[in-house]
């Protein structure tokens, strides 16, 4: 079985770097991962590791460009499209990687200047067909996938932009309909900020103040009634959208982000535990050897007809055959 976790998000919250981390903490836990880069427009040295995959063998934005006279937005979507036409190209490089984790870092913008212009093509995983298409592909070759979306923790910085994060977030996840993960990136610069001042620079003071973001409370868009704010006749009607938005958000509590600080060890090893948990890593491998004995955890795991009780009141497993686990599919 071969394991494909797309990283998406806005641009810059962080997706090479958590690619990066990813590969370090599994090669670190002697798995096997490689890197697949769907930047048509990646600068080479942007990759910490060498890619295994690249698009950028298939197709390359600058000639698209050139060649086409496209612009940067219509040559990126000419690309993928490119790049769903030509999937017998990503079947023959696929084929080599067994068991492994597949990390495709998604691109949402193409140059520098476009990063200026906009905040990123954010509606290439919310609208485009694109990425759902690619995952139907890559199900059909017999990858299982998740979706890891990211947003920086400065986010938080403001609230409007935050919920429009949790909104684009919940767009993209209903767009692909598969297993999915949010990350709140960049958390060292979070607990830093709150840590030395005591009042941190978001408002954020207390674990609870972020508890409120990575659950995304809707009620903080709701302004205190009498305030300036919620006065204003000017703002009346964007009050009225933030209670829609409120609604919507009570309503399909979908999104929630799990805090990533790449400065702790342990906070990837717990975003790659869900993602193992998510894509149910390692479920269908065959055991490599016996074990000797059976340990605490296994025992909640057994059929309790599997069990039964010595002299001394200790648990031990029965004689088993297969029929004792039948009922556990
Ligand atoms: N403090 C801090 N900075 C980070 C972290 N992750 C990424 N950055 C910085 O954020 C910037 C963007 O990071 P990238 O990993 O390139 O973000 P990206 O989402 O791949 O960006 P695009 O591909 O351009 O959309 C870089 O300057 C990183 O050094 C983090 O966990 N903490
Ligand atoms: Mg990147």
């Amino acid at each position: 079985m071969r394991y494909a976790v797309l990283v998406t998000g806005p641009a810059g919250a962080g997706k090479s770097t958590f690619s990066s981390a990813l590969m370090t903490h599994l090669r670190t836990a002697k798995r096997t991962g490689h890197l697949v880069n769907l930047d048509p427009a990646a600068n080479s040295s942007a990759f910490e590791y060498e890619p295994a995959i690249d698009i950028r063998d298939l197709i390359s934005l600058d000639d698209v460009m050139d060649e086409l006279g496209y612009g940067p937005n219509g040559g990126l979507v000419y690309c993928f499209e490119y790049l769903l036409q030509n999937m017998d190209w990503l079947e023959e490089e696929l084929g080599g990687y067994d068991d492994d984790y597949l990390i495709f870092d998604c691109p949402v913008r193409c140059t520098e200047r476009e990063r200026v212009v906009s905040p990123g093509q954010i509606e290439l995983y919310t609208h485009h067909p694109f990425l759902p298409t690619l995952v139907r592909q890559l199900n059909r070759l017999g990858l299982r996938t998740c979706g890891v979306y990211l947003i920086e923790s400065q986010f938080m910085e403001d609230k409007y932009k935050f919920f429009s994060g949790v909104l684009s977030a919940m767009s993209a996840m209903v767009n692909l309909e598969i297993p999915w993960i949010n990350v709140m990136s960049k958390m060292d610069l979070v607990t830093s900020n709150s840590e030395d001042s005591g009042s941190g620079r978001n408002g954020i003071r207390t674990r609870k103040d972020i508890a409120r973001f990575l659950d995304p409370d809707p009620l903080l868009l709701v302004s205190a009634p009498g305030s300036h704010e919620a006065q204003t006749e000017r703002n009346s009607r964007f009050h009225a959208l933030n209670q829609a938005i409120v609604q919507l958000i009570e309503d399909h509590p979908l999104v929630s982000f799990l805090p990533l600080d790449l400065t702790n060890p342990d906070s990837i090893e717990t975003v790659l535990s869900h993602i193992d948990y998510t894509m149910q890593y390692g479920e269908d491998e065959e055991p490599k050897e016996l074990r000797p004995s059976i340990s605490h955890g296994d025992l909640f795991a057994c059929p309790s007809s599997a069990i039964q009780t010595t002299d001394l009141g200790i648990l031990q497993p029965a004689d088993l055959d297969e029929g004792d686990f039948a009922d556990m599919e």
